[in-house]
């Protein structure tokens, strides 16, 4: 089959900048192959019949397969002069030039063509595969042997030859996933013209240059060829068109450059992409000047036409040697012709062909240079490498440590390869340490958001504790002392209530501050564990800094979440807090209004109690509303303590109450007996802290009478189960409110003994549903064990060193009902005066309780006998008159 005409060229994939192979020399040279773009060969041919008749003297030396010398020096052989031997050399010889050159390759005259082969064109086979053009030059003085080189003859096939029968094999191992076509061409130029030699034509073909189809031959006929075998002959035919005349120097000598190439269109069998690349295999005609061909006429211009292309092949080489942007293929047919085939994406190799005799010496040394020139990068690196007084001999020592320097070099390689291994590793240790991170993260969440869970539980409880407590005080305060039904419901179901919730919340109180205790154990822990495994993993892996941050910061979200949430749940609670209590001081001033409005319907509202109520209308307007002070939240211990949640100190309810006795120095006021006791305001330096109200009056065993200062703030459930007490006391024994305070029993002082008892033991006993030991160490308390986060009160009732503190407003101070005077004169009755309703002078029963204290048990009995349950209740402030009572009955 035969290829017609236009063959499109593919534009080649350009190669990646050092992307070459660096391969050793035997002389230590170091070459980069696609470093220029042109591959250097030379070729020394041995020396012909003419030569060895003539005892021509070898003027190139090849030292090895890079490097040779050309006219090097020669042993100096003794002189003589009229029969002496002169010490100086011979004055008569033309000094060496002694000159080295290094190239890509060097082939002796022994090597064969398929040596040469070997190190030209099999290497370029490759790249021409792989999408590349190539161009392989043989050039030369003439008979310095390229059509030797690259036709050869039958018993030594030329490269061209071997080059075609090694494509066939390549196609084949391809042919599994490309389709190939190859077709070839073979043409001269001649004169600065082209002609087709497997097409014999005395009309010169034209050149087209098309910016799509790039270099064409117009009319040029393409030959499909299947075997390597079917070229020989094509080859032999051309040749024999191929113009050639005998000269001094070669008696066939090729007159024109004979230009073969070779088109390989391969189609890919899975995406069906045509490619088609172009081996240029060039046989150059003779280099030698014109004069050495001592030709005229024609031939001259043959020769000078010669010289002229090959001149521009030499410039265009030089040019992209160079990297110029302008490369002249303008100037002569042949370089138009190898636009294509020449630097950019093609890969070129030239073959210098020399002979080794002196009788070339000048073409010899051209070629040699003009190859240099092409060679020119290799050039330089062999300036670097060689000392020009060296010895071929010395040669082979610089080539042995030079080898001996590229094996340590490519052990250093092999090492460098070894680094990605080392970064693999690397990598492998931060995964390692990445999921060790993690897993224990993993692990301290957990606990983490097991022990916020409890202390938010914890938190929880104190404050729904605190609630009732204040919830049972109000009851407790309006049940007093009002009626004998509401003292009742007080004694038999308010008091038991509030007794077992107090008693219930003591042992949740323990139980969740074991677990507390429990878990902050492990937690801590494991951070411990944590923070070891961060310093290890920044230690070894610091990149690693990042990820432990991230880590870290995941843990503070954790409990910012943790008290956000906490505080929302107690914002919840307290907000419902907050609406019952308004709804109760609504209440509460509606009921007030009402009762100030009876009384001063019945002429009975004193300007003292005008004074009070006034007082609490003013209250209420500058109240606004329910506020919150900052400043009362800041010192409230409870506030801080359930609002927050530190897990450095995992503060158990045990522990805060410890730490409210250190703020709050629990004082006891003792007071005596006072006339002031109404009158004296509480100056308490606490005062800041809690707020003081009335006190509970209480007579003692040594006369004396104290005061138990409660707090608004701290509601306790001692005060509260003092204030029932109270009321229990009063509705078992039936006796006298006014007079309680001298019936009640300092061993049963309130129910917050039992409750201290209780917890003791419940300590000493194991949590049975959550089978976690209660903590033995916990701190004992004495006297009055706080468990309702209330002041541990400790009362020593027998110290007779009890410093008096300070006398307490003591409105609330029961009155004792006191006998007429001997003349029948009553005091005025009335709210806070010393008399009853009914007239009877009352007195303060400290007073009337220290004298009966002193008297006989007979005055007791009387005095207690004094008071009636039915005066109790009309002898009740708010209560109506006896008279108006008895008017209406
Ligand atoms: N390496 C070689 N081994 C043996 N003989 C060789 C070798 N090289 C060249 N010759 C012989 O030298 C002679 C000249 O060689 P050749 O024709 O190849 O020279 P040439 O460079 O092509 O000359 P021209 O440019 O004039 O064509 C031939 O007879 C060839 O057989």
């Amino acid at each position: 089959m035969v290829l017609k005409k236009i063959v499109k060229m593919d534009k080649a994939p350009s190669r990646p900048k050092g992307a070459a192979t660096v391969a050793p020399s035997r002389s230590g040279s170091t070459q980069s192959i696609s470093s220029a773009n042109v591959k250097v060969v030379v070729r020394v041919r041995p020396l012909n019949e003419r030569e060895l008749e003539k005892n021509s003297r070898i003027v190139v030396d090849v030292v090895d397969d890079k490097m040779l010398v050309f006219d090097p020096k020669e042993e100096m052989r003794p002189f003589f002069y009229h029969g002496v031997q002169q010490p100086n050399k011979n004055l008569l010889k033309r000094a060496n030039k002694e000159l080295q050159f290094v190239f890509d390759h060097v082939c002796g005259q022994n090597s064969t063509n398929k040596d040469v082969f070997e190190t030209t064109t099999k290497e370029i086979l490759v790249s021409l595969m792989e999408g590349y053009n190539c161009s392989v030059f043989a050039y030369g003085a003439t008979g310095a042997g390229k059509t030797f080189t690259m036709i050869g003859n039958e018993e030594h096939p030329g490269i061209t030859y071997l080059t075609m029968e090694h494509l066939f094999y390549t196609i084949n191992s391809f042919e599994k996933d490309r389709e190939f076509d190859i077709g070839v061409s073979y043409i001269e130029v001649y004169n600065e013209n082209v002609y087709d030699l497997l097409k014999p034509s005395k009309t010169p073909l034209q050149l087209r240059e098309d910016s799509k189809y790039g270099v064409m031959v117009a009319g040029l006929t393409l030959y499909n060829i299947k075997t390597a075998r079917e070229l020989l002959n094509m080859l032999e035919n051309g040749n024999k068109n191929r113009t050639q005349h005998p000269t001094d120097a070669n008696a066939e000598s090729s007159r024109s450059h004979a230009v073969f190439q070779v088109y390989v269109k391969m189609r890919y069998k899975t995406s069906s992409q045509l490619r088609i690349v172009k081996l240029s295999m060039i046989d150059l005609a003779g280099s030698e000047r014109a004069s050495a061909t001592g030709c005229v006429g024609d031939r001259f211009k043959e020769g000078a036409n010669i010289n002229k292309s090959l001149l521009s092949l030499g410039n265009c080489i030089n040019k992209l040697a160079d990297g110029s942007s302008y490369i002249p293929y303008r100037d002569s047919k042949l370089t138009r012709l190898l636009k294509d085939s020449l630097g950019g994406n093609c890969k070129t190799v030239m073959i210098a062909n020399i002979s080794p005799s002196n009788e070339s010496y000048e073409d010899t040394y051209n070629t040699l240079k003009y190859a240099a020139r092409a060679n020119k990068i290799q050039l330089n690196i062999k300036k670097n490498i060689v000392d020009g007084n060296l010895r071929p001999s010395q040669y082979v020592k610089i080539n042995e440590e030079l080898k001996k320097k590229v094996k340590e070099l490519e052990a250093k390689l092999s090492l460098s390869n070894v680094k990605p291994q080392i970064d693999s590793d690397k990598e492998k240790m931060k995964l390692e340490w990445r999921r060790r991170i993690s897993e224990a993260d993993a692990v301290h969440s957990t606990l983490e958001n097991e022990l916020l869970g409890l202390m938010a539980r914890q938190r929880v409880l104190a404050l729904r504790h605190r609630l009732r407590t204040r919830a049972f005080n109000h009851v407790a305060d309006l049940a007093h002392r009002s009626s004998s039904e509401a003292m009742e419901q007080m004694c038999t179901e308010e008091i038991p209530r509030q007794e077992r919730a107090a008693e219930n919340y003591v042992v949740k109180s323990v139980h969740l501050d074991t677990k507390i205790k429990v878990s902050w154990t492990k937690w801590d822990e494991s951070r411990q564990k944590i923070q070891v495994i961060f310093k290890q993993a920044l230690t070894e892996c610091p990149e690693l800094l990042d990820f432990v941050e991230k880590v870290q910061l995941q843990s503070e979200i954790r409990l910012v979440r943790a008290r956000d949430s906490l505080r929302h749940k107690l914002l919840c609670i307290e907000n419902e807090e907050i609406n019952a209590f308004t709804e109760y001081v609504s209440d509460m001033s509606g009921m007030l209004k009402k009762l100030y409005m009876t009384l001063k319907g019945y002429d009975k509202a004193t300007p003292g109690l005008t004074a009070e109520y006034l007082e609490i209308m003013k209250k209420a307007k500058s109240a606004k509303g329910i506020t919150w002070s900052d400043k009362d939240r800041e010192s409230d211990a409870h506030f801080k303590f359930v609002s927050n949640l530190d897990l450095e100190k995992p503060t158990t309810t045990v522990d805060f109450n410890t730490t409210i006795k250190k703020e709050i120095n629990t004082t006891i006021d003792i007071v005596t007996d006072s006339e002031d006791l109404t009158d004296i305001e509480n100056h308490d330096p606490l005062q800041s802290l809690v707020k003081k109200r009335k006190g509970t009056p209480i007579k003692l065993a040594n006369n004396e009478t104290i005061i138990i200062n409660d707090s608004l703030e701290l509601l306790d459930t001692t005060r509260n189960l003092n204030s029932a007490k109270k009321i229990k006391k009063e509705y078992d024994t039936g006796l006298d409110i006014e007079n309680y305070g001298a019936a009640i029993d300092s061993k049963n002082l309130n129910s917050t003994f039992v409750l201290t008892e209780k917890i003791e033991a419940l300590k000493k006993q194991p949590i049975r549903s959550e089978n976690i030991k209660i903590d033995v160490n916990l701190p004992v308390k004495k006297g009055l064990f706080d468990r309702t986060n209330t002041i541990q009160r400790t009362l020593n009732f027998n110290d007779k060193a009890a410093k008096i503190v300070k006398p307490v407003v003591g409105k609330a101070l029961p009155l004792r009902r006191v006998p007429p005077t001997m003349n029948g004169n009553r005091p005025a009755p009335g709210f806070g005066s010393s008399l009853s309703r009914d007239g009877t002078p009352l007195q303060r029963n400290v007073q009337d309780v220290n004298s009966r204290m002193k008297g006989s048990d007979t005055q007791k009995s009387v005095g207690y006998k004094a008071v009636r349950a039915r005066e109790r209740v009309q002898s009740h402030p708010y209560s109506r008159p006896v008279a108006l009572a008895a008017r209406r009955q």
